[in-house]
């Protein structure tokens, strides 16, 4: 690689680091090396052409900001670069519009980071482009019509600022598409039912299908109309609209009012809580509820004195205290819920509370502790604090009912993303998500163990991902051992073993698996364990290791430790698994072994 490439990447390294020009310690480029046979860290090569790629400096502590023009502006990295990643960094500034000079671009991955201002238009200049995340950065202002980019099958822009109205997008075509928490105004595009309410959520004056907020019969926009034209006649015509539909909804609003008073009833969270009301969820579609005007059950007004016995334990980090600390049961009665699960344990739903607030509430079924155990374990579990482990906010408890109320991760789980399409984690992210949550278990098996609190149902579902991509443990405690013989994951030997934890070594040793495999863990009555265990261990590069991680240099003696670690972890004997702090330490030796690895090549 020429000196003048070596040189701007440096400089661009020292940019976006932002420790007073000196590079981020972690990665070490240096002149006298060379990027693509001395394997830089972060950067990917064309090992016939010896030009580069790929640059992914995700979750490297960079506080800089970003020199697109340093990038775009120098031809040889122009016509070369096509995956620019820093995801999950500090970085600030803006995005320059030389942007729209790194035409080559499949893949632009910003998200995480304290990116501001407005997009430059020349983004869609990007014909390439294929995925765009600038998601939970700050940018505002409008989108660029990049609509325009006719490959483009990502685009995630949850988490900013930005307003305006949509695009046109063909929705279509897109895999991923989410806009959610912004300001965005008027006509969601044709979502093609490729997309839910959740894509679009938390943008006031956004309308139309799929959310249940119906754009008041404004004419559809037509498909060459740029987002933000706007003539006079058209201004005239929606302040008509708007008077009229501002009578339409006092008129409603009236007789609503009229309606309540005659009624004396509230609405209810599929009539879970009040004690004595039917079980009426069997009628619950995984269609947004809010469709159905609030939820279509009821509950019987004696039900408003439970209102007290919801306990708040702690706020989501992300919200003051005082917006959570008034948190009473009807609100959560009151709110639009949706079904977005039912697992072994019992149901999940959505939550949308007045003040705008997502959370989930986990409905727990047939668990036979008694409200008293049930009380002490949730005062016992919201002591223990650590920043990769979901706390309840909140918990209800009645006779027939146990309700646990959780912050919403707006990322999804962990299982989404290693099983849908396309996967979304690297090797170097693999790693972090499996040394993360080993300590994160450790941690709560030192401080819990001793109460005879385990995770109790461990697998990919039940690790979420923040939204700074960073994973957490949720349902922590939410069932103990002695249900742990239904668990898809205790070996049958379990049962009534001695040591409780050894359960959550097994489903964290499945985890593992299915980070390394990519696989799913019962697949056409496949079992991922026994699977993996005849494959013998000459054959485990090519048959076991998922093939998207052989692709980029992934180090393949740390993939054969990291599964050697699974493969303790799912000893069908409990006595011969390793403690989770064991887990821990090994995980954390195959990291740093990474890490140095990378430093010593150079
Ligand atoms: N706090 C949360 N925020 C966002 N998504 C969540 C949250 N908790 C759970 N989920 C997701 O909702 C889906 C349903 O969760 P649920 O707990 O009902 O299923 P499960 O984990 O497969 O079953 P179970 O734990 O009951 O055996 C899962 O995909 C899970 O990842």
């Amino acid at each position: 690689v020429e000196d003048e490439v070596k040189r701007t990447m440096i400089q661009f390294l020292a940019q976006v680091s932002g420790n007073d020009g000196q590079q981020n310690s972690t990665l070490v480029w240096r002149q006298d090396s060379d990027p693509c046979k001395d394997h830089w860290r972060g950067v990917y090569c064309d090992q016939q052409s010896m030009s580069i790629k790929r640059l992914i400096l995700d979750r490297f502590n960079l506080s800089g900001t970003l020199d697109a023009a340093m990038l775009c502006n120098f031809q040889p990295l122009a016509a070369s670069l096509t995956f620019l990643s820093l995801d999950g960094n500090r970085i600030s500034g803006v995005i320059a519009s030389d942007i729209g000079n790194c035409k080559q671009l499949t893949r632009l991955h910003l998200s995480g980071n304290h990116l501001s201002g407005s997009l430059p238009s020349s983004l869609a200049m990007l014909n390439n482009l294929k995925r765009l995340d600038i998601s939970s950065n700050e940018f505002s202002g409008p989108l660029p019509n990049l609509s325009r980019i006719s490959g483009l099958n990502m685009f995630l822009a949850q988490n900013n600022h930005l307003s305006g109205t949509i695009p046109t997008f063909d929705l279509s075509n897109f895999d991923q598409f989410n806009v959610s928490f912004n300001s965005f105004s008027g006509q969601i595009p044709n979502v093609h039912r490729h997309f839910s309410a959740d894509s679009f959520l938390g943008n006031p004056e956004l309308c139309g299908d799929p959310l249940p907020k119906k754009c008041s019969d404004q004419p559809m926009r037509l498909e060459s109309e740029e987002p933000q034209s706007s003539s006079k006649e058209q201004i005239l015509m929606y302040s008509g609209y708007t008077a009229l539909g501002i009578v339409i909804l006092l008129l409603i609003v009236l007789k609503l009012c009229k309606r309540k008073k005659g009624e004396n009833k509230i609405e209810a969270l599929n009539g879970v809580v009040a004690d004595g009301v039917a079980e009426k969820a069997s009628n619950v579609s995984n269609e947004y509820k809010a469709r159905v005007s609030r939820s279509e059950f009821s509950a019987s007004s004696e039900s408003g004195t439970v209102s007290q016995s919801l306990v708040v334990l702690s706020r989501p980090a992300t919200y003051e205290e005082r917006v959570f600390e008034a948190l009473r049961l009807e609100d959560l009665l009151r709110a639009p819920a949706e079904l977005i699960g039912r697992g072994k344990n019992g149901s999940l739903y959505k939550v949308i509370l007045d003040n705008g607030i997502m959370v989930v509430v986990k409905r727990i079924k047939d668990w036979t502790i008694s409200s008293q155990d049930f009380k002490q374990r949730m005062q016992i579990l919201s002591q223990v604090k650590h920043p990769h482990v979901l706390s309840p906010l909140a918990f209800y408890c009645s006779k027939q009912e146990k309700l646990l109320v959780y912050e919403f991760q707006q990322n999804g789980s962990l299982f989404k993303h290693l099983h849908g399409t396309p996967k979304t984690f690297d090797w170097t992210s693999r790693l972090g998500i499996a040394a993360t949550i080993a300590k994160a278990l450790a941690f709560m098996h030192q401080e819990l163990g001793h109460h005879g609190i385990v995770h109790g149902s461990l697998k990919s579902s039940n690790i979420l991902l923040n939204k700074n991509m960073e994973p957490c443990l949720s349902e922590y405690g939410v069932m103990g051992m002695d249900d742990q013989g239904g668990s898809p994951f205790a070996s049958p030997i379990d049962a009534g073993a001695l040591d409780i934890l050894k359960g959550d070594v097994y489903g964290f040793g499945v985890v593992l698996l299915e980070l390394l495999t990519g696989k799913l863990v019962k697949s056409n009555g496949i079992d991922l364990t026994d699977w993996v265990q005849s494959v013998v261990r000459e054959e485990w590069t090519g048959e076991v290791f998922d093939k998207c991680l052989l692709t980029e240099y992934a180090s393949e003696e740390r993939m054969v430790n990291l599964l050697q670690v699974a493969i303790r972890c799912v000893n069908r004997s409990p006595d011969a698994r390793p403690s989770m702090n064991q887990v821990a330490l090994m995980i954390n030796t195959i990291k740093e072994d990474e890490e140095k690895s990378l430093i010593y090549e150079v």
